[in-house]
């Protein structure tokens, strides 16, 4: 297949290239692909093998085709009460309203209409965005939104082009979730415990594991699933390079309307 891409300058581990940007100008719809699981269950792994096998990091924005979000980015600002709770670990950020789910929607829409976007920078620490802080999100082909709840609202659902479910068994999520934000989120032992008692867990089966349902690919093991992973990576070259259309229009970038 990558053989027959005879501009192609990227290579990577699969031998699929990608050629010049196809969607380099603002206003172009790219593909959508939501990848939502539980926590830990290596959806930003997994987003980041997609990348890597496209050949797309260490890249410049200009170059750049294939970019991720998370939803993580979009927790809403807590009250000084609401604050006061995170801190001890009770507030429960697994339950769909913790996310500020208007700017999701807004954001999501900006996204497929080519616009770029400012995305606010999160600190698990303080549990609150960073202040005047963002990510500048540039149009690209590819954008992957990745998150425990990216698939609860059907608004918001319904705008993904794909939908990916990660599916990682809950042990190995809190085996890995527990160094994880000890390490990298502030956490005590004592506090990650309690909150995925409390909260973690009974809103990953409440909230999270019925939107399972609703992805077109369910890759268990997560990261591990190397099979899946590029089975994944193979059906995204082929739909944007034109192989495979789709119902949303991308198919069409390889004809004259695009
Ligand atoms: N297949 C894997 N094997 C070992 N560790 C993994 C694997 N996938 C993810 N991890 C680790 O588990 C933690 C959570 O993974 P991450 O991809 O951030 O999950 P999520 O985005 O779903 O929260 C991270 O520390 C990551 O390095
Ligand atoms: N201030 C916060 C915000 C979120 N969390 C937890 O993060 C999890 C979602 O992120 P993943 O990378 O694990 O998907 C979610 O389960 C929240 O409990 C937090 O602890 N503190």
């Amino acid at each position: 297949m990558a053989e027959n891409v005879s501009e192609s300058h990227k290579a990577n581990d699969m031998g699929i290239r990608f050629g010049s940007k196809i969607n380099d100008v603002e206003g172009k719809t790219p593909f959508l692909i939501g990848v939502a699981g539980g926590t830990a269950s290596g959806k930003s792994t997994v987003c980041k093998r997609i990348m890597e096998k496209l050949g797309q990091v260490d890249m410049d924005h200009t170059e750049r085709q294939v970019v991720c979000i998370s939803q993580d980015s979009f927790y809403r600002e807590l009250t000084p009460a609401e604050k006061a709770k995170a801190e001890k670990g009770l507030f429960n950020f697994d339950h769909p309203d913790a996310f500020n789910n208007d700017l999701i929607l807004h954001t999501v829409q900006d996204i497929l209409a080519g616009k770029k976007c400012e995305i606010p920078v999160y600190d698990y620490r303080t549990n609150s965005r960073c202040d005047n802080q963002f990510t500048t999100i540039y149009p690209a082909d590819v954008v992957l939104f990745e998150g425990i709840l990216v698939f609860y609202f059907p608004e918001i659902r319904e705008l993904f082009h794909m939908k990916l479910f990660v599916d990682t068994d809950s042990d190995t999520r809190l085996a890995r979730r527990v160094p994880r934000d000890i390490k990298e989120r502030g956490r005590d032992l004592d506090q990650v415990l309690n909150q995925y008692m409390y909260f973690v867990k009974p809103a990953f089966e409440e909230f999270c594991s019925p939107t399972k349902k609703y992805a077109d690919v369910i890759i268990p093991r997560g990261a591990d699933n190397t099979v899946a992973i590029d089975l994944i990576v193979h059906h995204i070259w082929d739909i944007l390079h034109g192989a495979v259309s789709h119902k949303f229009g991308l198919g069409a970038m390889s004809n004259s309307s695009c």
